[in-house]
């Protein structure tokens, strides 16, 4: 048992590729303003375009998309567990010993840089967001489009990417916690997906919004915290610019998952009384 768990430590934190990774801009893949500004702006051109010409597109076979969307989602949904198990042993790795406070405040004034196991595993994350662009084209390509392609997703889609980008190239303080929950959302949200996809289609959809929403929730209590350790404590947090993006994009993905939840479940219950 502890030969396994050394294994999957060495594999997971202590490989030089990962104890080892910084994230530079213009260096690391992926990290040059360029990379990010054309990513984005593709994504979102061609899913406008997509909605403009949609009578021009045409929809895969129910069998072709299913199992093209049932593939996607299980690499997504095993990707994500591989992150969560990752960013807790990362996490529980470069934590100074006894200071839990590092987990929300990263601590200021220059003495955190982007670097180490967690910031390699938030660089995943942040790689993982490009390729979740790919479910806006399943869905495009999906008979179903014009119910699923909606403002929520291609709002949270296009700027979840942006953010995270922000988030590493600052070094932002609650990081590694916001990848560990993010993550943990993730591999159930895939799981449904996946799960509908092949046909069988789960009972517990509600249970996957309430999650999302109780992160969000989550996100404002932990930022609470962070904030008082960072007017607190002598050297402060890192990446406080970067947060104030970030709590706003939580408020807005809050109000935007309480809407579609009061859309989606708040009917049911009136149909059922
Ligand atoms: C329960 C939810 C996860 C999903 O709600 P939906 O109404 O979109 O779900 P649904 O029942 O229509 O989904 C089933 C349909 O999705 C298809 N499907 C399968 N895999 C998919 C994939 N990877 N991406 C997109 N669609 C996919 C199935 O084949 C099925 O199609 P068919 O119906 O044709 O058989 C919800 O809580 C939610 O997140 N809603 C917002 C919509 C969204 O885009 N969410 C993901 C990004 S937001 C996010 O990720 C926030 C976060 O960080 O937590």
């Amino acid at each position: 048992m502890e030969a396994l768990y050394s294994n999957i430590h060495y594999w997971l934190v202590d490989h030089p590729t990962i104890s080892q990774f910084e994230w530079k801009q213009g260096h690391t893949f992926g990290s040059s303003i360029s990379f990010l500004t054309i990513s984005v702006s593709v994504y979102l051109c061609l899913t406008l375009l997509s909605l403009r010409f949609s009578t021009f597109i045409p929809t895969l076979t129910t069998t072709t998309i299913r199992n093209i969307t049932a593939m996607h989602s299980l690499i997504l949904c095993l990707l994500s567990l591989l992150m969560v198990i990752a960013g807790i042993l990362s996490v529980q790795h470069q934590m100074p010993p006894h200071d839990w406070k590092w987990i929300v405040c990263f601590p200021g004034a220059n003495r955190t840089l982007p670097r180490g196991p967690v910031f390699f595993w938030i660089y995943i994350c942040y790689l993982s967001k490009i390729i979740e662009f790919i479910d806006t084209l399943l869905i495009v390509l999906s008979s179903s489009r014009s119910r699923r392609l909606s403002f929520l997703h291609v709002y949270h889609h296009a700027l979840v990417t942006v953010l995270g980008y922000i988030g590493l190239q600052h070094a932002q303080s609650m990081l590694g916690l916001a990848l560990i929950v993010n993550a943990s959302i993730h591999v159930i949200m895939y799981a449904y997906y996946f799960l509908s996809a092949i046909g069988k289609r789960p009972w517990w959809k509600k249970v996957v919004t309430n999650c999302q929403i109780y992160q969000f929730m989550l996100g404002f209590m932990i930022s609470a915290l962070m904030l008082y350790y960072h007017f607190t404590t002598e050297f402060g947090c890192t990446g406080v610019g970067a947060w104030c993006f970030g709590i706003v994009f939580n408020a807005s993905l809050l109000v935007l998952f309480l809407d579609f939840h009061s859309k989606n479940y708040t009917n049911n219950i009136k149909k059922e009384l």
